[in-house]
């Protein structure tokens, strides 16, 4: 209860910002005193409590692998970790291919995304294309068979859907750090990341329409809800390719930051963000996608919910009495208005 007053007495203390959504739930009959506080005082008054966000160098070190018991060593992509940190940084390497993705390149990304979602020192993942001229150009046209694309040897699929599907899923924030080209089914893996933050010389687009190609599924809905209907036909429909300013304007990427800059502004965002509540992070990743996620949206973040559940006295009540075999007593806890 001590607990609840205090929530309440500083609940009544709330500073609004002008121009900022009132959080559903706010009364504001319940509001002794109302200060009204422009953006940049509420920053000051943050940065005051929260200090600033270090810019120190970041150090990387080849990933240790978590525990999935492979050794076998990466070919198209590198996978680092900046363990004190909590940052993973997975970067396809092919440049002399701007980066396409081959099969194997889309199994070794599901294998360190899968690390990076096991591992509990890490908070964020970026994921980047080596160079400075692709971000990823999508995939490798030379190995495209009628059946997908095939590594030699092996039959052909499309997993690059099934990495689409994991890096919405994972519960940790992704983020697309873009220099050059993403475009084709690279521009496609930028858009499913939760941020992208862009050089100046990057260039977005898709091509798909041009090669005989096209994404019904992640790379048509996510787009329109980022771009807008008529755009994201305008993208499709055109293969126009469009620069990071253009990007920006179209609420397709983050921000942009001049190429020398690019690694320290994506790891800036990235320790803002380790800052936070990985649990509200976690939570809210799983929310802003549910709508558009259908079922398996309203799974993740239901899942989330039984997650948060299980570290209750109440779920603890009923496994403790299912194992001591008598009926679980429910009664002692509220049934909340
Ligand atoms: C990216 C470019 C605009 C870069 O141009 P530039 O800087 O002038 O370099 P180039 O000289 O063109 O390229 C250098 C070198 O790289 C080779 N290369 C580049 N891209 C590819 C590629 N995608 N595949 C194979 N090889 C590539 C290029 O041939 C050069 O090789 P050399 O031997 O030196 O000549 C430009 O390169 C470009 O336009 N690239 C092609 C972009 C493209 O069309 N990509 C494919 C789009 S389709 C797609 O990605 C589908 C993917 C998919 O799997 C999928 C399928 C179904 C549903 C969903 C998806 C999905 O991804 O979501």
């Amino acid at each position: 209860m001590a607990d609840s007053k205090e929530l309440g007495s500083a609940s009544r203390r709330i500073s609004v910002v002008t121009n900022h959504l009132i959080p559903i739930g706010f009364n504001p009959t319940r509001v002794d005193s109302v200060e009204l506080c422009s953006a940049s005082s509420i920053d000051d008054s943050f940065h005051k409590v929260h200090g600033e966000v270090p810019t120190h160098e970041v150090v990387w070190k080849k990933a240790e692998f978590f525990g999935d018991g492979d050794n076998k060593e990466f070919v198209d992509i590198i996978y680092e970790k900046a363990l004190d940190e909590g940052i993973a940084k997975i970067t396809i390497n092919r440049p002399e291919r701007r980066n396409a993705f081959r099969p194997q390149t889309v199994k070794e990304l599901m294998r360190a995304f899968n690390d990076a979602r096991d591992d509990s020192s890490v908070g964020v993942i970026i994921l980047t294309g080596k160079g400075t001229k692709a971000f990823c150009s999508g995939g490798d046209q030379a190995l495209r068979t009628q059946d997908g694309y095939a590594d030699p040897n092996d039959v052909g699929r499309l997993n690059v859907l099934d990495l689409q599907v994991q890096i919405r899923r994972l519960p940790k924030p992704v983020i697309a750090m873009v220099a050059g080209y993403a475009v084709g089914g690279g521009h496609i893996l930028h858009m499913v990341c939760d941020l992208t933050i862009a050089a100046d010389n990057a260039v977005f687009g898709q091509t798909g329409p041009k090669v005989g190609s096209f994404d019904a599924g992640y790379g048509s809905s996510i787009m329109s809800r980022l771009v807008g209907p008529k755009k994201a036909r305008e993208m499709w429909f055109m293969t126009r390719f469009y620069t990071a300013s253009e990007a920006e304007k179209m609420g397709l990427i983050n921000t942009v930051v001049p190429l020398e800059m690019l690694e320290k502004e994506t790891v800036k965002w990235c320790r803002e963000i380790l800052r936070n509540s990985p649990t509200a992070i976690r939570v809210l990743k799983a929310a802003l996608n549910a709508v558009d996620d259908g079922h398996a949206g309203l799974q993740g973040l239901g899942g989330d919910a039984t997650l948060l559940f299980y570290g209750t006295e109440e779920a603890i009540e009923g496994r403790t009495a299912y194992m001591q075999r008598r009926p679980p007593d429910f009664s002692k806890f509220p049934r909340r208005p």
